[in-house]
């Protein structure tokens, strides 16, 4: 079964451009997971323009379903997620001003940065995850690294597949069977949506979860965030 994590990043940032605390964050991630989703996915960033550190210490307390941290291993993010210890940690090589993240990691480049930011996390006990573009070699450079799951960045399947989704989706076969066939756990995520999601699980359905924030949280403004929990979730369903 492929778990659900909502990304809610995009509900800190209706937050925060008006100050206060409209909406909530904690609240949100309450109603999401009471809504079915199994897991709720934050990417602070280092200039906290959405999530904040504060928000990723308050959600420890309340997410009973799968925490997933995404981000760049700076030091401030690694002294972060060694304190609040969360299911899982995605690392992810994004620049500082990065507007979102934009690549996967070359994992044979960085292979020992990888694997000693690994090694730490698996030290608390951590799930660690690697975010890569769908490139056989780069799911077997996650592997040399320590990791226990790879995330595929899905970008280029969500902007292929409109014309041709076979095509759009073909790399991203090759990098799943490869992960599966090395026994790396398989995540995706970027910029899936209602309309490319059921067709991506249905060719990868071992896929063992999503996280998808941007589309799920605008599609929430015109269905509810109920509705679009119970949508999304269809989805994942292949
Ligand atoms: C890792 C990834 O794919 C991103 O989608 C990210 O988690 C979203 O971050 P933003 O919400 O900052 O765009
Ligand atoms: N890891 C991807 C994620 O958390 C959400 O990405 P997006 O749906 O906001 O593009």
């Amino acid at each position: 079964m492929t778990k659900l994590s909502v990304n809610i990043n995009k509900i800190a940032v209706i937050r925060n451009s008006r100050g206060g605390n409209l909406p909530d964050v904690i609240e949100a991630a309450r109603r999401i997971e009471g809504f079915g989703a199994q897991g709720i996915t934050v990417h602070p960033r280092p200039d906290e323009r959405h999530i904040r550190y504060s928000d990723v210490r308050e959600l420890k307390r309340v997410v009973t379903t799968e925490f997933n941290i995404e981000g760049n291993p700076f030091d401030p993010f690694v002294e972060l997620v060694m304190e609040v210890v969360p299911t899982q940690v995605t690392l992810v090589p994004d620049a500082h001003d990065a507007i979102t993240s934009n690549a996967g990691w070359n994992t044979v480049k960085y292979r020992d940065y990888l694997r000693s930011r690994a090694d730490l996390f698996h030290s608390r006990g951590i799930r660690v995850s690697i975010f890569v573009n769908p490139d056989v070699e780069m799911v077997r450079g996650a592997a040399e690294c320590g990791a226990d799951r790879v995330e595929l960045y899905t970008e280029g399947y969500a902007s292929a597949y409109p014309s041709n989704p076979e095509a759009a989706v073909r790399d991203y076969v090759a990098a799943a069977e490869e992960a599966r066939r090395l026994g790396l756990g398989l995540n995706a995520g970027h910029d899936l949506n209602l309309d490319n999601l059921r067709y991506f699980i249905s060719r990868i359905p071992f896929t063992d979860e999503v996280s998808i924030g941007h589309a799920l949280i605008s599609d929430a403004l015109y269905y509810g965030l109920e509705r679009t929990v119970a949508m999304y979730l269809d989805r994942v369903k292949g």
